[in-house]
């Protein structure tokens, strides 16, 4: 452990500190580079996006840069640590967008006093970029900013913890159902956690077919049930007619654990009591619900996920936030709505049941075969069709949609 420790800490102050820069496109070399980067011939593109702002899509970065904002106040599973602590976290977004979707992104960490505070600093910044991703805002504060800010900005706004995470989630789930032999009409969910993943994947598992009486959601004080005067709006959506109140009365007979909550919640006793094949995706990162050390040890007829990139079924938001922005920027889509979430949904379920080429294999030197099964429910982040399958699937349902300005897709998806 200390050893990840100190090779983590060196990953990020050597050679240089932090983990993104900024780079030039053109040439800035002579002084008629200068002329044309900046005065005199800088005043063109001004009066072009002051006659038109339409412009600075052509003129400027804006089309293909996104802004990861945090306010700190939910970073990963660690808490409410601050914006300025969040930053590790913020820059590693912006390496993933670069990474996996080509998208050139900067994280800003916004310090704040009021919730209205931060919806006018975000409104504030917004036609700087293409598109705006939302970062580990605590719930339930993070449903109202995400809604304000769609409704005030006219670029996309995503709040992946909640959007994100449930696309990936639900993807991995019908796959891991499937393999389950269970239908997710008939399965019994218990939600380990209440806030903006829980609640946005479980709306996302109903969209998918999941019946809300088979849910069952807790918080830190227990079941989330119909006689709970504490419940915020968010959390009384999934609030159950029950007499059941902790997490051992209802994971007995469960087909599904999802955990968006903290570290070592769930016990081996726990898993013990779950239904036949049951589907446990522990979620919470850096450390998860359970060790999957500890849940293979328990039973062996079941699937395990978390969301880290070193054990097997990373289900992970990795997996679409890059490529959900790609296809949403690509053809100028003026928000991200449901249909281009479901078509993200089911892209990346759909290619975990296409063969593994080489290269990803190439990307895994521990893992000697990939396919279809209980260990491979999800793509891998370094799957390069992720980029072309997903992007198309939501540019073409942005389009179907209404929402694009631009009503072709890019050739580039043609591969
Ligand atoms: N794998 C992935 O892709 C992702 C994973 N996550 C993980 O999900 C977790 C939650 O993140 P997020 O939703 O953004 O955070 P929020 O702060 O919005 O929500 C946290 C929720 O967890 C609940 N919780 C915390 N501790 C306990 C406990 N001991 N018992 C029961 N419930 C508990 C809180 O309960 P209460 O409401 O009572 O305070 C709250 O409902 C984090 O660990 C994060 O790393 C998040 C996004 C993506
Ligand atoms: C993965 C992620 O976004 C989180 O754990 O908050
Ligand atoms: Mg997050």
């Amino acid at each position: 452990m200390s050893d990840i420790r100190q090779q983590a800490l060196d990953y990020h102050e050597f050679p240089v500190p932090g983990k993104t820069a900024v780079c030039l496109t053109k040439p800035a070399q002579s002084s008629h580079d200068l002329a044309l980067a900046y005065s005199p011939g800088v005043a063109e593109p001004v009066r072009e996006i002051a006659s038109n702002p339409e412009n600075a899509y052509r003129y400027t970065n804006k089309g293909n840069t996104v802004a990861v904002i945090s306010n700190g106040t939910a970073i990963l599973g660690l808490g409410n640590l601050g914006p300025l602590a969040s930053k590790p976290v913020m820059e590693g977004k912006s390496l993933l967008f670069k990474r996996f979707a080509n998208i050139d992104s900067i994280d800003i960490e916004v310090k704040h006093r009021t919730t209205e505070d931060f919806i006018n600093t975000v409104e504030a910044i917004a036609d700087t970029f293409g598109g705006i991703n939302l970062e580990d805002i605590k719930a339930p504060e993070c449903f109202e900013i995400e809604r304000e800010l769609i409704k005030r900005c006219n670029i996309p706004v995503f709040h992946d913890d909640q959007h994100g995470t449930a696309i990936v989630t639900a993807a991995g789930m019908i796959n891991a159902l499937e393999i389950q032999g269970k239908k997710i009409d008939d399965a019994v969910f218990v939600c380990l956690g209440a806030g903006a993943a829980a609640i946005a994947c479980m709306s996302m598992f109903v969209k998918c077919g999941a019946l809300r009486e088979n849910v069952y959601m807790l918080d830190r004080q227990g079941v989330i049930h119909t006689r709970r005067e504490d419940l915020n709006e968010y959390k009384a959506l999934f609030a159950n007619n029950t007499d059941k109140r902790t997490l051992q009365d209802v994971i007995k007979d469960a087909d599904v654990f999802l955990g968006l909550s903290g570290a070592d919640l769930l016990t081996a006793d726990d898993i013990a009591l779950m239904a036949p094949n049951p589907v446990i995706f522990a979620c919470s990162n850096p450390d998860p619900e359970i060790k999957p050390e500890l849940a293979h040890a328990i039973r062996n007829d079941l699937i395990m996920g978390t969301g880290r990139s070193d054990y097997p079924n990373q289900v992970n938001n990795v997996l679409c936030f890059p490529f959900i922005f790609r296809g949403a920027l690509d053809v100028r889509a003026q928000v991200i709505n449901d249909e281009m979430k479901l078509a993200a949904v089911y892209a990346i379920a759909n290619l975990a049941k296409e063969p593994v080429p080489e290269e990803v294999l190439a990307a895994y030197p521990k893992v000697s075969s990939l396919s279809f099964g209980a260990e491979y429910v999800l793509p891998k982040p370094m799957d390069p069709r992720l980029l072309p399958n997903v992007a198309r699937a939501v540019s073409q349902a942005a389009i179907d949609s209404g929402v694009a300005k631009i009503t072709t897709l890019p050739t580039e998806y043609n591969v």
